[in-house]
């Protein structure tokens, strides 16, 4: 058996900071995971020639299908760790961009593994179809036969809120969220046996609302699969909505706003149920890499 290296396009995106490797899922890459994990690298991973070595926080293989109205797009996630995530928000407004520009379309129909998302364009953005969280512990998944859902817990020493939002988050609430070191306290409730499928974390911090009547939130998390913290997480932003709603801490969430390190999120209910987040997308180079196939 000889190995052969085969070119692959890429267009490197990013939602709010948390950025992706984008392929067009009918070019063969045979090892998907070792794809990912080569080229995510933050030091060796994929660059523009201007600035060296990105990386990257995921690889979506996008597969379109223009010939449906809206066109739909199957997407599918590959984390540096070499993991295939269910869904992600960010990467879901990066897929959607991406689609909207190779066919006119101002809205696309995203299939991911968490179910069918729609996606639009919007003012600020694009705005993607989220669901609806559930808590249920069998839906999350927690371990063993615990019926009741884990609601201001201690897990790890740190008090969370468990919610699927696509993917599990732990969610904690804190009065200061600069003073988080999240990258030491993350990692065992990321790892807690509570969590068989492991689960994402994110910190949240109330702070004051910049729009009479719209709850604001300042968010940080640490991602599973990526193994560190990320500029954004759209799930986790959904996921302090559902949890923040669920603690009596804002009313019916019909508008909530989210500041993460990468830049602003908006989480709203969807008039057809479930809830709908929208952010910016930026595109930043495109280029051509190396995915090895076996002879
Ligand atoms: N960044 C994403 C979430 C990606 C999936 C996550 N790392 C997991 O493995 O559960 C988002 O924007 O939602």
């Amino acid at each position: 058996m000889s190995t052969l290296t085969h070119a692959v396009d890429f267009e490197k995106y990013h939602g709010t900071g948390n950025d992706f490797i984008i392929v067009d899922a009918t070019d063969s890459v045979p090892d998907r995971s070792a794809f990912a994990t080569t080229h995510c690298d933050r030091q060796r991973g994929v660059g523009s020639d201007s600035d060296g070595p990105t990386g990257a926080d995921g690889v979506l293989f996008l597969d379109l299908e223009d010939r449906f109205s809206p066109p739909r797009i199957i997407m599918t996630l590959l984390q540096p760790d070499g993991s295939v995530a269910p869904i992600c928000g960010n990467g879901a407004r990066c897929a959607a961009v991406w689609a909207m520009d190779r066919t006119d379309a101002e809205a696309v129909m995203i299939d991911t593994q968490a179910g069918t998302r729609q996606a639009t364009r919007a003012e600020a953005g694009i705005t993607v179809e989220m669901g609806e969280p559930t808590f249920d512990p069998d839906r999350l998944p927690l371990a063993g036969d615990r019926t009741e859902p884990l609601v201001e817990e201690s897990v790890e020493g740190l008090t969370i809120t468990a919610v699927n939002t696509g993917v599990p988050h732990a969610v904690a609430f804190v009065d200061t969220i600069d003073a988080v070191d999240v990258e030491s306290v993350a990692p065992a409730v990321r790892h807690a046996d509570v969590f068989p499928a492991g689960a994402n974390v994110t910190f949240a911090e109330r702070v004051d609302s910049r729009r009479e009547g719209v709850p604001r939130f300042r968010q940080r998390s640490y991602e599973r699969g990526i193994e560190g913290e990320t500029q954004a997480c759209a799930t986790g932003s959904v996921a302090i909505v559902a949890a923040a709603t669920r603690l009596g801490l804002i009313e019916s969430a019909d508008t909530v706003e989210l500041s993460v390190p990468g830049g602003e999120l908006q989480v709203e209910r969807a008039d057809r149920g479930g809830l709908l987040l929208t952010g910016a997308v930026d595109h930043e180079f495109d280029g051509t890499v190396a995915a090895v196939v076996d002879d």
